[in-house]
């Protein structure tokens, strides 16, 4: 258990590194259980807490893999079980994408219901909607779906609802291995989507059009294990961003993929933020009060849900009143309340949140509820007055690689402690099992 103690009113400066994104990772290592055939090596993948929990669940099928120095190898040759825990499922949602590549591969797949969250109540129709389409049989029980097809899954015609990301890679895997001819309309668009196909791809998928709204998916026979190399994190990177422009700083974002970050810049210098873009990352900089803009959050290319909150962050230090506006999840407001115990003004009327800006935010004691609300409350404590201790580190630790060693490296008063250090150091110990990098070997 630990805590991140942020002393404000720090400018920033220097050069900052992104690393691989979890939310493509993610997917990438689900997928390598389609690998009958030799060893999947995977580069950049993030230390994070995600990423661990989705070794251990491929772990606990049967599937070799090993986690050293951001490098991970996969050997998926023999599965021994097609039951994926609730122990596993409930730390990671995410956890539910080995659902479509078990059921291609061995036409069956058990796996605990993965509930909602603190965004909200998150369902899976849509990834059963795909995998019903394409000839399995589902039965919901005991908190497991269960989901069988005789022989292999037939390609189908699928339309999605929502352009749910995780839906779209799902059945993306599923498809690999069908029968014939899948196509994914209404799919998800985002850079992440595109990563998975381009892995799948490599391994012997043949699949079209992804990064558009209709994916094209012929099945094969069979894939084998490749070498691929995870895109930058662009959630990652645009919280870096905010950093620099929340602290009225100079800083340098090195590895941040500009296409993939158009809407957050975009917004940015609407803001009148300064963002200079160059094949090796973005630097992003001002010295200038920032003018207040609404935001309102859309599946990808539109301003990503994942940025919402560190937006919010942000616009409580521009001139003016906001509007921010969250469509893609019912319930992701929850920093709110977090940021006014910090002086924000901050005012919830149903899926808005109307940001007045300009007031003196404080440090306060303060907990983060989910990842992203985490990473806004560091954001504001970087310029609020005094001390800000956060907890709930752990959803930070999801998805931030060294977010306070990175924070201090550019000149922010920023520190880690242990709340009890013995049970962190249980925890290491755990962790340690399942991933050994320079700094834990
Ligand atoms: C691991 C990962 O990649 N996580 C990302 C992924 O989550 P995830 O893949 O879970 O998000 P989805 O795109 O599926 O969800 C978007 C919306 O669709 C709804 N929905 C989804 C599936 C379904 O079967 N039925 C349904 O109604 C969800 O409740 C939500 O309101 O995309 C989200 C939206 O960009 C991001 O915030 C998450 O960081
Ligand atoms: C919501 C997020 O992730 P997940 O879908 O893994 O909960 C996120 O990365 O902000």
């Amino acid at each position: 258990m630990s805590k991140i103690i942020v002393r404000g009113g720090r400018r920033l400066s220097g050069r900052v590194r992104i690393h691989g994104a979890k939310n493509a990772v993610l997917p990438i290592i689900a997928a390598s259980i389609l690998g009958i055939d030799g060893e999947s090596v995977i580069y950049d993948a993030p230390l994070l807490d995600d990423v661990i929990v989705i070794n251990k669940v491929l772990e606990s099928l049967g599937v070799e893999v090993e986690y050293i120095n951001e490098t991970i190898r996969v050997n998926a040759q023999s599965i021994r079980t097609c039951e994926a825990s609730y122990e596993l499922v409930r730390k990671m949602r995410a956890s539910f994408l080995v659902m479509g590549p078990l059921l291609t591969r061995m036409g069956q797949a058990r796996i605990s219901l993965p509930g909602g969250c603190a965004i909200g109540t998150r369902p899976i129709d849509q990834h059963l909607k795909g995998f019903e389409a394409m000839g399995a049989e589902i039965e919901l029980g005991q908190g497991y779906i269960e989901a069988r097809v005789n022989g292999r899954l037939k390609g189908a015609k699928i339309y999605l609802d929502v352009a749910s990301v995780g839906a779209t890679e799902n059945i993306m895997m599923a498809a690999s291995l069908a029968e014939g001819t899948t196509t994914i309309e209404n799919a998800a668009k985002e850079p992440e989507i595109v990563d998975l196909a381009n892995y799948l791809n490599a391994m012997g998928a043949k699949i079209r059009g992804a990064g558009t709204g209709l994916i094209r998916i012929d099945g094969v026979e069979k894939l084998t294990g490749t070498v691929h190399t995870v895109i930058p994190d662009r959630i990652e990177a645009g919280t870096y961003m905010i950093a620099a422009a929340i602290t009225k700083s100079d800083v340098y974002i090195e590895g941040a993929i500009g296409d993939h970050l158009r809407p957050v810049i975009s917004k940015l210098q609407e803001m009148g933020v300064q963002i200079e873009e160059d094949e090796n990352g973005l630097r992003v900089f001002t010295d200038k009060p920032l003018r207040t803009v609404d935001v309102k959050t859309l599946p990808y290319p539109g301003f990503p849900t994942d940025m919402q909150s560190q937006m919010m962050a942000l616009l409580l230090t521009a001139d003016g009143t906001g509007i921010v506006t969250e469509t893609v999840f019912e319930n992701r407001f929850m920093h709110v309340e977090q940021l006014v115990n910090m002086n924000a003004q901050i005012k919830v009327d149903g899926r808005s949140a109307i940001i007045s800006g300009g007031s003196r935010l404080r440090g306060a004691k303060v907990c983060a509820t989910d990842l992203r609300a985490g990473a806004a409350l560091i954001l504001a404590a970087l310029v609020a007055e005094g001390e800000t201790e956060v907890t709930g580190i752990h959803h930070i630790d999801r998805g931030y690689v060294n977010i306070t060693d990175k924070l201090s490296g550019l000149g922010a008063d920023i520190q880690r402690l242990s709340i009890e250090p013995a049970a962190e150091e249980a925890e290491a110990e755990t962790i340690s099992i399942f991933a050994v990098s320079p700094s834990m070997a």
